[in-house]
């Protein structure tokens, strides 16, 4: 059951779809529903658009230093891995400064620990693969 009703859902749909068209900043979404609650975060990145990396940082620290998210585990997707040069996972977590900042894929039990949950995997969404590592690592941290 959804917290929200389908009116409500449709409002979330449409006002997402604007922030798309006029490619607004994702962690606006956060100001403007300041009450929200957020259970994960899922940040897809194209890992074949190198010269956005920067920006995709950028945005990625905004959302990592938001306190209403200090909690909240963080799942990273380098998506389009079916492109060649795409980056590789190295690269990925190095280009968004997560090396050696991640919790480690697998059951990783950090309850006790006070350290938010953030994992990097590869994807394919056209291919369908990856991205289902990623969701399961981070079900393990959704009550
Ligand atoms: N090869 C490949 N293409 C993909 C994949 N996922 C999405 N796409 C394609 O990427 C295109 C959409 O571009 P996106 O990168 O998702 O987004 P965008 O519209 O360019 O805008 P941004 O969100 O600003 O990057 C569509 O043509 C999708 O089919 C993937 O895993 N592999």
């Amino acid at each position: 059951m959804l917290p929200f009703s389908h009116f409500d859902f449709v409002i979330i749909v449409a006002c997402y779809m604007l922030w798309a068209v006029w490619s607004l900043s994702e962690y606006l979404v956060l100001c403007v529903f300041p009450g929200f609650q957020v259970d994960a975060v899922v940040y897809l990145v194209d890992a074949y658009d190198k010269e956005r990396f920067a920006e995709s940082k950028k945005e990625l620290d905004a959302l990592l230093s938001d306190e209403s998210l200090a909690n909240v585990p963080f799942l990273i997707l380098g998506n389009k891995i079916d492109i060649p040069y795409a980056a590789s996972e190295d690269e990925l977590r190095y280009h968004l400064g997560l090396t050696n900042f991640t919790t480690g894929k697998g059951k990783v039990n950090l309850v006790d620990s006070n350290v938010r949950p953030l994992e990097v995997f590869m994807c394919s969404i056209v291919r369908k693969m990856g991205y289902g590592d990623g969701f399961k690592w981070m079900s393990q941290y959704i009550n």
